[in-house]
């Protein structure tokens, strides 16, 4: 779509095929040296991948797009590889599915792309890296690869891990119980569903780091069980130990969700959020977001919840809270059914 020629190769040419049939470039070898080269194969991978490629001079530049940096960039060390043309990068920006079909055109606008250059980087080739994330609408941010290791594994690692292990709960859960799963659930568990391959993968690139953000959570869980057994007790000192524990690590919980920043990587913004009642049927959310449009507001965020045994369903449009009455006059105007929030 930026008017650049991709060319795919993967071990699996089936993998490259069915990206490239989707319009994500072109399978064919390229002729001669790229620009730049992306490699992106599984962490344990990169190294050798890297080496290969920096060894026949494939590109000009190249970088990596792996979910750990440490490893990878000491890895090339110990190959005694050239690493002048190469940069370690990584887009904070994935889905929970693997492979060409789980891709989207619009994956990493407005999302933070670490670049991980060192003294060695050269300045062509930090350059070319920038052009990419720029390409792609991404934010570029500057990192050390370390730096960048402890961060993830606070911000993506452990949430993977205790996604996984919530989700876990479920697996041997009486029917009954599972049929009530709601939105919490749904919120917290989305990332369960992904690869457990990969993510063997990555963590086992960055066990430290994850291990030390875990054992913090193992103490609080420790200090909620604690809080939870004193509920139970008949001594009302015990009751009140235990209801302000909780109210201590919901507290905690709050001070630290807002910390987390907004779709664009700027400043929380808080939404206005609209819901509409729509029937299970093909073209309902086609049709919201056509009158959204007509009103000419923006939907900023979009989530839907499925009603239990009901073909019908809620869904809650996240917009700015200046456009919020422009929206639900419009829509009351086209006949949806608006419900309290
Ligand atoms: N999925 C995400 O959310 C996400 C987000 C950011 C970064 N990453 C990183 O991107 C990389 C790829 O992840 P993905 O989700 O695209 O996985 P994927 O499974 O969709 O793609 C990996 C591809 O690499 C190929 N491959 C494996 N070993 C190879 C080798 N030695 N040479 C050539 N090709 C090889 C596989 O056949 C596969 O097609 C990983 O390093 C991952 O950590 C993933
Ligand atoms: O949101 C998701 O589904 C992801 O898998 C995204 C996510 C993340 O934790 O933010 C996961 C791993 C990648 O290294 C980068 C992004």
């Amino acid at each position: 779509a930026r008017g650049i020629t991709v060319h795919l190769t993967d071990h699996d040419p089936a993998q490259a095929r069915t990206a490239a049939a989707i319009g994500a470039g072109t399978d064919e070898a390229p002729e001669g040296q790229v620009d730049l080269a992306i490699v992106a194969v599984p962490p344990a991978h990169v190294a050798a991948t890297l080496a290969e490629a920096i060894g026949r001079g494939v590109a000009r530049a190249y970088v990596d797009v792996a979910s750990v940096k440490g490893g990878p960039r000491r890895e090339l060390a110990a190959l005694g590889v050239d690493v002048t043309s190469y940069i370690g990068t990584h887009p904070m920006a994935g889905k929970e599915r693997s492979g060409p079909l789980a891709a989207t055109a619009d994956l990493f606008e407005g999302r933070p792309w670490v670049l991980t250059p060192t003294r060695d980087t050269d300045h062509e080739v930090l350059n070319l890296a920038l052009e990419l994330v720029a390409l792609c609408k991404a934010v570029p941010v500057v990192m050390d690869a370390d730096a960048h290791d402890r961060a993830v594994a606070l911000v993506s690692h452990t949430p993977q891990l205790v996604s996984s292990m919530v989700a876990a709960r479920l697996e041997e859960a009486d029917e009954t119980a599972v049929r009530l799963c709601g939105q919490g659930i749904r919120d917290v568990t989305r990332i369960a569903a992904s690869d457990p391959r990969m993510w063997v993968e990555i963590l086992s690139a960055n066990p430290g780091p994850v291990a030390d953000v875990l054992a913090g959570i193992a103490s609080d869980l420790e200090a909620t069980v604690d809080a939870l057994r004193g509920l139970q007790s008949a001594d009302v000192e015990k009751r009140r130990g235990g209801a302000a524990g909780i109210e201590d690590v919901l507290k905690r919980g709050n001070a630290g969700r807002v910390r987390v920043p907004g779709k664009h990587g700027t400043a929380p913004v808080a939404y206005e959020t609209i819901a509409v009642l729509i029937s299970d049927e093909p073209g309902e959310l086609a049709r919201i977001f056509a009158d959204a449009g007509r009103a000419g507001v923006n939907i900023e965020d979009v989530r839907i919840e499925h009603a239990t045994g009901q073909q019908a369903g809620l869904v809650q449009l996240m917009v700015d809270p200046r456009a919020a009455a422009a929206l639900t006059a419009e829509l009351r105007e086209r006949g949806w059914a608006l419900r309290q929030q």
